[in-house]
């Protein structure tokens, strides 16, 4: 093991680095379809990745098995030093869960349904751990104040998302798994959650793995993205690795001369010191604007489509 300790990795002081997520050869297929064809991937901690992918890629069955609701096909799973398929009472306490869509609690008041939450992650309370999170202080940070006594059936469909973030995050969780969290957030109510979650990871250093198709979402948020695409980990690395790997990531433009050009390149840098240098030319209105994520995300979807390998693989089928 190498001498100097990653502190994002470190458990503890004096303990051994250990990735928060270990996932190796994961395979899950439901009847004759392999919707994961062998997955490895390692997270460590305060990380916060984003997991796309076209609809059906697998995302959503990745986080269960992760959560420990689903039994994979095949591989071995770690998270937080354990099988989430075999792990007790104790390490669900340090994961914090949000699923696309809860249905139950309707006649329950805000308050007291996230008090009871708190009360059940209260035995769990370790040394060096905080606990659950004062109520007062949950619902200020997931915006929810002053619907402490509402009926949840009464909440609006952003608010009830709200709530469900807030019933994740109610053990202080070290690990958190969020399933498109941010479906029927208004604009304030998104960017006061991305707020959030770059709270918690620069100042819990919670670990953070969220599924989303908001891509804008995904390039502000996340420290890393992962690109699952037939049934493979088809990209891995920040959104501007991302758009790195992906050719003519940046767009110049600038207007010579009255008219208007425009060039693209993979690395601008070159490109505008030759440009600014040429002896005689006014340049003006220069823009370097870089790809985004979602122009880097299609252009790797449709790489993989025309590769002939973007459905899972159907055994009957083929
Ligand atoms: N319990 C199940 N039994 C059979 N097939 C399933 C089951 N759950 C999911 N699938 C199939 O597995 C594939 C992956 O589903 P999953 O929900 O994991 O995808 P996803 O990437 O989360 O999709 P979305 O973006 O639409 O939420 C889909 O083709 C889906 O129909």
């Amino acid at each position: 093991m190498s001498a100097t300790l990653d502190s994002r990795n470190m458990i503890g002081a004096g303990m051994t680095t250990q990735p928060v997520v270990d996932v190796r050869g994961l395979r899950m297929r439901y009847g004759t379809r392999d919707v994961l064809d062998g997955i490895d991937v390692r997270i460590d901690r305060g990380e916060v990745v984003a997991l796309l992918g076209p609809n059906g890629a697998g995302k959503t069955t990745t986080i269960e098995i992760l959560e420990g609701f689903r039994r994979p096909t095949a591989g071995t799973v770690a998270v937080l030093g354990e099988d989430p398929a075999h792990a007790g009472d104790a390490w669900r306490a340090r994961v914090g869960v949000v699923l696309q869509s809860w249905r139950d609690h309707a006649r329950w008041r805000v308050g007291p349904l996230l008090e009871q939450f708190a009360e059940l992650y209260r035995p769990f309370t370790a040394e060096g751990r905080r606990g659950p999170y004062d109520l007062a202080e949950l619902l200020d940070l997931v915006g929810l104040a002053e619907h402490r006594g509402a009926l949840v059936r009464s909440l609006s469909g952003g608010q009830r998302r709200r709530l469900d973030v807030a019933i994740g995050l109610v053990g202080r969780p070290e690990l958190l798994f969020l399933d498109e969290p941010t479906t029927g957030f208004d604009p304030v109510a998104r960017h006061e959650f991305h707020e959030l979650i770059n709270r918690l990871s620069d100042f819990d250093d919670t670990t953070v793995l969220l599924t989303t198709h908001d891509l804008a979402e995904a390039e502000k948020i996340a420290s890393r993205i992962l690109i699952l695409d037939g049934g493979r980990i088809v990209a891995d690395g920040s959104a501007t690795d991302l758009a790195r790997s992906v050719a003519g990531v940046s767009e110049i433009s600038w207007r010579e001369g009255g008219s208007r050009q425009v060039h693209s390149a993979a690395d601008p840098v070159p490109f505008v010191r030759d440009l600014l240098a040429r002896p005689g030319v006014q340049v003006t209105e220069l823009q370097v604007r870089s790809q985004t994520l979602e122009e880097t995300y299609l252009s790797m979807v449709a790489r993989h489509e025309a590769a002939g390998d973007r459905h899972p693989i159907d055994q009957e089928a083929s």
